[in-house]
């Protein structure tokens, strides 16, 4: 029941994407398989315009750090490409254009917070000193506390700081808001939002916090068993579905387009893979982005084949 939107691109009188209009981040037949045979992801397509904060959700071991390492260039696809910016391998001007925030947030116990900003500062010619600084003096971190010394959310705090000071075009977000406590996600959040919006900066933000992303996100990557379920702009698809709520017995449900059927004792609920009316004594209603996450994330894709199951089945 594989269900993909794809984003739509601009393109010029003679049908070429001008320069500017080239999605920041596209995939074409994009691969990635580790050692043996496991394939983390496999026949990804999508398309994520420039200027757009996209959430990359989905289940553990989905594909999704994978999806961001392979953006950032630490690791080579197995198959397909992956063009950031139009480019389908790095250069130093590319790299500069990028930033990769880790789960692991790397960053060296021994040195200070105001050492670690000032790596920052040496190793970034574009280095923006008073948005990093912000990020540092709304955490009320002080300048010559170790690294080590600090709190794991302090910690994810100087990594952002570190990211958003190299004023990058694409910020590459995995899970960067775990161990944030509310307050400081949403504040978060919000230097993230105001950054897309003043700068245009691409944001690939991965999470496992769905309601966050609400009200946060314009675009969405649903990646699932090392596919992209849904791609696409957030209105787009959330227009494109429709919660069905109503009495289970009496009408027949709507075939083929159910995402998910629920049923609590008369009370059926369904999620709809359609935004057209629908037959029936039912509730129609938009879903909410968590409500359209959770139905997909409750209904997996089978895990990929293996590649010699899925070279003999070819
Ligand atoms: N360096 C690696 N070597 C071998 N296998 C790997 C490596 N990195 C990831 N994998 C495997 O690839 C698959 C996808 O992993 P990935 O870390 O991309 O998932 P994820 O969606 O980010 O998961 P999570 O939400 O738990 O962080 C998993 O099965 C994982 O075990």
């Amino acid at each position: 029941m594989t269900h993909a939107i794809h984003a739509t691109d601009a393109t010029d009188a003679t049908g070429a994407i001008p320069a500017d209009d080239r999605p920041a981040v596209e995939a074409v037949g994009l691969g990635k398989r580790y050692r043996g045979d496991l394939w983390a992801l496999r026949d990804c397509d999508f398309a994520v315009p420039a200027g757009r904060i996209c959430g990359v959700v989905g289940a553990n071991g989905a594909g999704k750090s994978t999806l961001l390492t392979l953006a950032a260039r630490l690791v080579a696809p197995t198959e397909g490409e992956l063009r950031v910016f139009g480019e389908t391998s790095s250069t130093p001007e590319s790299r500069a254009r990028v930033a990769h925030l880790t789960q692991e947030k790397s960053l060296y116990p021994s040195f200070t917070v105001a050492e670690t900003l000032r790596i920052g500062r040496e190793l970034n010619p574009g280095w923006d000193e008073d948005a990093a600084q912000r990020v540092i003096e709304l955490g009320e971190l002080r300048p010559h506390a170790r690294i080590g010394s600090l709190s794991g959310g302090q910690r994810t705090r100087v990594a952002i700081a570190l990211t958003l000071g190299k004023r990058a075009d694409l910020l590459l977000l995995d899970e960067p808001m775990a161990d944030l406590d509310p307050l400081a996600r949403h504040e978060l959040m919000g230097v993230l939002m105001a950054e897309a919006a003043e700068r245009g900066t691409t944001i690939l933000v991965s999470s496992h916090i769905l309601p966050e992303l609400d009200g946060v996100i314009d675009h969405l990557l649903l990646v699932q068993a090392g596919r992209i379920r849904l791609s696409g702009d957030l209105d787009e698809i959330l227009d494109g579905h429709q919660l069905l709520t109503g009495v289970a017995e009496g009408a027949d449900l709507p075939d083929g387009i159910a995402v998910e059927r629920r049923v609590r004792g008369r009370q059926v609920t369904a999620l709809l893979r359609t935004g057209e009316p629908v037959d029936g004594p039912w509730e129609l209603t938009r879903p909410s982005l968590e409500e359209l996450l959770l139905a997909y994330l409750r209904t997996p894709l089978p895990p990929h084949p293996t590649a010699p199951d899925r070279e003999a089945a070819a």
